[in-house]
Order: C-alpha cells, then structure tokens, then sequence
C-alpha cells in the first residue's frame, strides 16, 4: 500500500467555524469556495477580481488584493489555504508557505503539493461517499461514483438496513453496559438469518423484535 506515491488518508470533516482562505476568485476558486462555505466553513476568498457567483454571495468575505503581497503573518489566521489562481508559481509558493505554518493547503493545480484533495463526492443524512483517482482524472472518479450510487439504488436493503443497524446500536447501548458485549452482539444480530429474512421483508418490526430477543438471550 505504503509505496513511493503519494498517499492521502480520507476524512469526513465537520466545517462549522473553520477558517477557509481561498486565493484566487475564478471557476476554480469559486466552485471550492462556495463548497466549503455551503458546509458550515468561514471562507474568504482573496483575488484580483471575482466570478458573478461569488459577487452574488454576501456570506463569502472577498478582500480584492494581489497575493504575492500576502505573507505569513495573513496565512496565519487561516486553517485550511485553497491555492486557485491562475499563476501557478504563486499557488504553488503560497500553498509550500501555508505549509510551512502547518496549515492544510490544497493546490488544484498541483495534488503533490497539496496536503489534500477535494474528492468528487455524494453525502445525505445516511451515506457519505468520495472518489479520487488521486488527480488523475476526476471526469473518471465521477463515473466511479456513480457505479457506486447506482449499486446503492437498485439495493434499497442497504439503505433500510442502515437505519434497522442504527436502531439496534441504540437498544444495545440502552441495555448493555460493556462496549465489548454490546460490539459482539451487535456482530451477532447482523448475521442472524432471522433478521436478515425480517430485514429482506422489509419487516422492520419483527427485525427489531428479532434483535431483543437475541440481546435479552444472550447470558452477559
Ligand atoms: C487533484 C484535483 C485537485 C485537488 O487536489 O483537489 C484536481 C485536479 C485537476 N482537475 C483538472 C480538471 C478538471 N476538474 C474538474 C472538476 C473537478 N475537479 C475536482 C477535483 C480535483 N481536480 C482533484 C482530484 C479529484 C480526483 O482525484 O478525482 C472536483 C471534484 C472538485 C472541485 O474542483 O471543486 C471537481 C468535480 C466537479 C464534478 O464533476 O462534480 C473539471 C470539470 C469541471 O470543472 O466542470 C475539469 C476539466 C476537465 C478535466 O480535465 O477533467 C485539472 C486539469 C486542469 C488543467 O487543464 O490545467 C487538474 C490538475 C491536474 O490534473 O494537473
Ligand atoms: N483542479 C481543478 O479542478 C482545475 C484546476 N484548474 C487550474 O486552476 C487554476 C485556476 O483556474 P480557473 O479558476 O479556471 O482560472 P480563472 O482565470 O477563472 O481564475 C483565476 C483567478 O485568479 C486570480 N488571480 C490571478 N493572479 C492573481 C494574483 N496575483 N492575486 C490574486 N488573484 C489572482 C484572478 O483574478 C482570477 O480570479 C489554473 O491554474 C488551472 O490550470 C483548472 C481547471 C480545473
């Protein structure tokens, strides 16, 4: 796994009160600064000038500057830098000072020198999915994601089992005390063929009665 290529460990952040600095206000940094301000973060966008969609949106900051000024003292008051100008030699020298300040930057232009990517991705309040193809093509890790949204359609179990594991997981917490317990329990319940038959049923009821029968069985 660990060779010579860069490798980047997948996260699913919270945003909220986040401080995003994106420099450069174009198609790139626009698209990204909208993303991350659509999930919570507090974004600033510096710039020689803007998109129309940024220019529409009054809770993005926008500081009109050129940014081979800004240093590190600036850079300092951010936690994640989006590098999206189009001078690369600036992305790339403000994305390494960034850095430098361990901070975590992201240069589109460049994922080896970016400390992340920003995946092609899918989220609602069950699923959280991301592709990358580590830049090489994100016209490929869109098709990827798809075959995988189209695999969770035509399997609607998935999507009910979800909830039925999560209903579980809150039963076992209200009755059984030890973690390690209710984890084998919990490994227990799911590949009982009962269960699995109730849940192919889409008997939610029986699955659930199913699973406290097996809990209030089990000698603990
Ligand atoms: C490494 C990465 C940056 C990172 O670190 O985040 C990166 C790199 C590059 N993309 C390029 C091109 C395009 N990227 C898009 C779109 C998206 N690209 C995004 C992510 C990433 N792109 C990261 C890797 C993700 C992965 O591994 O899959 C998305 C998800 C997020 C976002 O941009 O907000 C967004 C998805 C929108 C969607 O479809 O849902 C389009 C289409 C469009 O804009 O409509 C094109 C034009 C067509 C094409 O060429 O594919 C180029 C060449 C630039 C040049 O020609 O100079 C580079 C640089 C290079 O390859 O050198
Ligand atoms: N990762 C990705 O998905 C993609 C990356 N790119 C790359 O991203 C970069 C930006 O692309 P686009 O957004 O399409 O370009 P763009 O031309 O739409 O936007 C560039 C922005 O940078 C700003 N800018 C330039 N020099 C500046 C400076 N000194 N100080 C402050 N702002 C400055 C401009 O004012 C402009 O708003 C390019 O290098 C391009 O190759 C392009 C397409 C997709």
């Amino acid at each position: 796994m660990l060779s010579q290529v860069h490798h980047y460990f997948p996260i699913f952040l919270d945003l909220t009160n986040v401080k995003v600095l994106v420099i450069g206000g174009g198609k790139v940094g626009s698209k990204r600064a909208s993303k991350f301000r659509d999930y919570g973060a507090e974004v600033t966008v510096v710039s020689l000038d803007f998109s129309e969609d940024l220019a529409t949106r009054n809770d993005i900051i926008k500081v009109k500057l050129d940014a081979s000024i800004l240093g590190e003292e600036f850079l300092s008051k951010y936690d994640i830098i989006i590098t999206a100008t189009s001078d690369q030699s600036l992305n790339s020298r403000l994305c390494s000072l960034g850095k430098s300040l361990k901070k975590f930057c992201n240069n589109p232009t460049n994922p080896n020198e970016s400390s992340f990517i920003v995946p092609i991705f899918y989220e609602d309040d069950d699923v959280g999915i991301a592709v990358t193809t580590m830049g090489k093509s994100s016209i490929m890790s869109k098709v990827i994601l798809d075959k995988a949204l189209e695999a969770l359609k035509n399997d609607p179990k998935i999507l009910l089992e979800i909830k039925v594991m999560n209903d579980v997981k809150s039963l076992l917490k209200s009755k059984i005390k030890d973690p390690s317990i209710r984890y084998n329990l919990y490994h227990k319940i799911f590949i009982d063929k009962q269960f699995e038959s109730f849940i192919n049923d889409g008997n939610i009821d029986s699955a659930m009665k199913r699973a406290e029968e097996i809990i209030n069985g089990s000698s603990f």
